[in-house]
């Protein structure tokens, strides 16, 4: 597997090693020891999470401000473009964004450290997500700033407007949002 930095240093985009035959393909979606290796991150993965949304959703801007969860993305059908904002008020990259398209077809990887916000756009028919956490669902610890910022001015391609949890749509303001130190 490789590892590259993406515009915000920390969020890295992962290429895991895909190997084809004439029968399909099979690749190692996570392997302790090679992650650790290609990203020099020692994460300890406590929670399998895997959802699944129709074209136009938009799930996020999601965070946990106490139990913060490092988030290893990926999607097994279809494609969204994934997001992660840096909460982190020490951060050079404070306040800043950064967006892939992952897809079963690329089977890229996002990697989203603790104080960040991450949110995903879906881009096709239907896409099944899923994610490792590096800690656990705390609903009193989520919050959520809203995915239509006009400070943070994330480029989602949108087609139309989205489809957002009533939860989602009661995102605050990044202004207003509570933060990492
Ligand atoms: C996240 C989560 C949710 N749930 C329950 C709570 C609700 O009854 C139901 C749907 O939850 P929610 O609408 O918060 O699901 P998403 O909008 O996909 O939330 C996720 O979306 C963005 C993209 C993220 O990065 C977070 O991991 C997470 O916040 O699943 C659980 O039981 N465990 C969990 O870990």
């Amino acid at each position: 597997m490789k590892a590259k930095p993406t515009k915000l240093p920390e969020v890295l985009l992962i290429e895991p090693r895909v190997f084809g035959d004439k029968r399909g393909f099979f690749f190692e979606s996570y392997n302790k020891i090679a992650f650790a290796a290609a990203t020099d991150i020692q994460a300890e993965f406590v929670q399998d999470n895997h959802s699944c949304s129709a074209r136009h959703v938009l799930r996020g801007l999601h965070y946990q401000i106490r139990q913060p969860q490092g988030k290893l993305v990926r999607v097994v059908a279809g494609e969204v473009f994934d997001v992660a904002v840096d909460l982190r008020r020490s951060s050079s990259s404070f306040g800043h964004w950064v967006g892939c398209h992952l897809s079963a077809e690329n089977k890229h990887q996002l990697w989203v450290p603790e104080g960040f916000a991450h949110g995903f756009l879906v881009l096709s028919e239907y896409a099944e997500f899923l994610y490792k956490t590096t800690d656990y669902y705390a609903p009193e610890y989520e919050r959520c700033i809203r995915w239509d910022d006009p400070e943070l001015a994330i480029d989602w391609p949108l087609e139309k407007a989205p489809l957002v949890s009533t939860k989602d749509q009661a995102g605050v303001a990044f202004k207003e949002a509570e933060l990492f130190p």
